[in-house]
């Protein structure tokens, strides 16, 4: 069904014309194969269903250009201090070490830092380095833990990815040496697309788990040395070092992405694991996030050895670009009016992505606008994984007009033409509203997001009002002054308007006894080293034989 240029039942009309610019762009996508930038699928899988990179097929190719100019290495001069911290002030970049200096541009990947030429080819898109980049990636390549926050949007997968190709130096065949920890399998697939683009010119086999995988590890043990980097979910991750399908006692670098997610209850326990079986005593650890509530952050400290902790912008604040608003609907039943009344006016430009609180919330929601005639989709944990693969794509491609996503979708994913993200139910937490609505206004874009709020609501604006105050949006004076919410009311929030239980359903997983137990540990385990006078994290890891184990830092 057409999206456009269609009258619905509640008389809302997409106006094909007002969007003829976005349909031509969406067209020409199609047209060329192209998926936006960073998610273009990999060309080539191998046997596992991994990936490999065109050095594979042995072809000789001609020597491009990009590759031909990184021949010659400019000189490098290193920053003074004072150069340096001038730079880090423009970038409004915070770190707890001065010794690694930020780079000025995409060229001090080689001259500095010594990149080799194949990732430099690969590079060739970018014209400078994000912040978190430019100050990151030296960090990563120094040989010490690190533990960046920096806004949704900002490039934090390459200022990981890159250092721990550069480090690897070139594939080997022992086995896991670097393991990638995603909250959600689609941001895993993402992250091995980014792999793909930069890692081409070299024999890597990145390995995302799942089942076929894990089978076939099991069945011919020969095939775990196989492999060089490996990306999971932590649950399934979890399950396979138990079974001994995966053996990380050789991994050197463990990078969480999302790391104050993973290290929440639902998953704190299987990170646990994870930590724990990454056992060599050189392996370092990383752990990249666009918000670090302060509870979550002494969890992270306890995890990682004497780390760098690299702050860019306004911690818990939502990215520059977006353009936030929030709009009173009433009560319940002013929701889909309000959507109604948006398409009518021409504001929910497409793409645009709605995040409501359940999978039921997502079906409701979905039978409603697939009656306006919208071209609309909905994507949740309770979808197979090959309707949730088809559904993105689709969006990606400009297919799929609307979105309506569980919080499944809400970290990580990067489809940079979103123009519009609305909060249809409103966020559990600030976290989630950062993330939600960091869909949008990626790689310096901008985008547009609105936030739906009830009568119901209204005790729990303050935080939301707070995060956008932060990211220097205008908010009215009647907003600031409203009250925090008390802990019950905050208790409350997860309960409302329906059984809240998305956040967990992303990963598959819900909180157990034992993850309650473990961050109960960890948290406590914290309090007891600052009252010792450790400083918490910068101390060494308590894990027994030195692997920090988060697990074994409370006993
Ligand atoms: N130096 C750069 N110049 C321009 N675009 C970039 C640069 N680095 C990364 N990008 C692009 O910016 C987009 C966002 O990057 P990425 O997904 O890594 O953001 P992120 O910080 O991880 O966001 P989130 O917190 O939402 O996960 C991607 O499309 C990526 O290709």
């Amino acid at each position: 069904m057409d999206a456009f240029g269609i009258l619905t039942k509640s008389g809302t009309f997409f106006n094909k014309k007002k969007f003829a610019n976005d349909i031509d762009l969406f067209d020409s996508q199609r047209r060329d194969g192209a998926e936006g930038q960073s998610t273009q699928l990999p060309k080539d899988l191998d046997f596992f269903g991994d990936l490999k990179t065109s050095a594979d097929k042995g072809k000789r190719r001609e020597k491009p250009k990009a590759e031909q100019a990184t021949d010659e290495v400019a000189a490098y001069s290193p920053p003074s201090q004072e150069e340096a911290n001038r730079m880090r002030k423009q970038m409004q970049v915070n770190v707890t070490d001065n010794a690694q200096p930020p780079l000025r541009s995409v060229q001090e990947l080689q001259s500095a830092l010594k990149f080799e030429k194949y990732l430099m080819r690969n590079l060739s898109f970018l014209d400078q380095l994000t912040p978190v980049q430019a100050q990151g990636i030296p960090l990563a390549c120094s040989d010490r833990d690190v533990l960046a926050v920096a806004p949704t949007g900002s490039g934090k997968t390459l200022a990981y990815l890159l250092p721990l190709l550069h480090t690897l130096g070139e594939p080997k065949k022992e086995g896991f040496r670097a393991v990638i920890v995603s909250p959600t399998r689609e941001l895993a697939q993402q992250i091995r697309n980014e792999l793909a683009r930069v890692g081409v010119g070299r024999r890597w086999r990145v390995s995302i788990l799942s089942k076929a995988n894990q089978a076939t590890m099991k069945a011919d043990p020969a095939t775990r040395s196989k492999h060089d980097i490996l990306i999971s979910t932590p649950l399934r991750l979890k399950h396979a070092i138990e079974t001994g399908e995966v053996d990380l006692s050789n991994v050197r670098h463990l990078i969480l992405d999302e790391a104050d997610r993973l290290l929440e209850m639902g998953f704190v326990d299987q990170v646990d694991t994870i930590v724990g079986a990454c056992s060599h005593p050189s392996v370092r650890k990383s752990l990249f996030t666009a918000t670090l509530p302060a509870s979550v952050e002494e969890i992270a400290q306890n995890i990682l050895r004497l780390p760098v902790r690299m702050i860019v912008g306004r911690k818990d604040a939502a990215a520059q670009g977006v353009q936030q608003k929030l709009m009173y609907v009433g009560r319940e039943d002013g929701k889909l009016l309000a959507v109604r009344q948006l398409v009518q006016e021409g504001q929910m430009k497409p793409p645009v992505l709605i995040f409501v609180q359940s999978v039921e919330r997502a079906n409701e929601l979905f039978n409603e606008l697939v009656y306006d005639g919208v071209r609309v989709d909905v994507i949740h944990g309770e979808r197979s994984a090959a309707q949730r693969d088809e559904v993105i794509k689709q969006f990606r491609r400009g297919d799929v007009w609307v979105l309506i996503a569980t919080d499944v979708l809400a970290r990580g994913i990067d489809v940079q033409a979103i123009n519009l993200v609305l909060n249809y139910d409103f966020p559990q937490s600030p976290a989630s509203y950062v993330h939600r609505v960091g869909r949008t206004g990626r790689a310096g874009r901008i985008g547009q997001a609105i936030t739906f709020f009830t009568n119901d609501d209204a005790p729990y604006l303050k935080s939301v009002v707070n995060v956008m105050k932060s990211s220097g949006c205008e908010v009215p004076e009647w907003m600031l002054k409203l009250k925090k919410p008390s802990s019950n009311q905050r208790k409350a929030l997860k309960k409302r308007p329906i059984e809240r239980e998305a956040v967990h359903e992303a990963a598959g997983t819900k909180v157990g006894r034992d993850d309650v137990k473990k961050h109960k540990q960890l948290v406590n385990a914290s309090k007891r080293r600052k009252v010792a006078g450790e400083s918490g994290t910068r101390g060494e890891p308590s894990g027994a034989a030195g692997n920090g184990s988060a697990s074994d830092a409370s006993e």
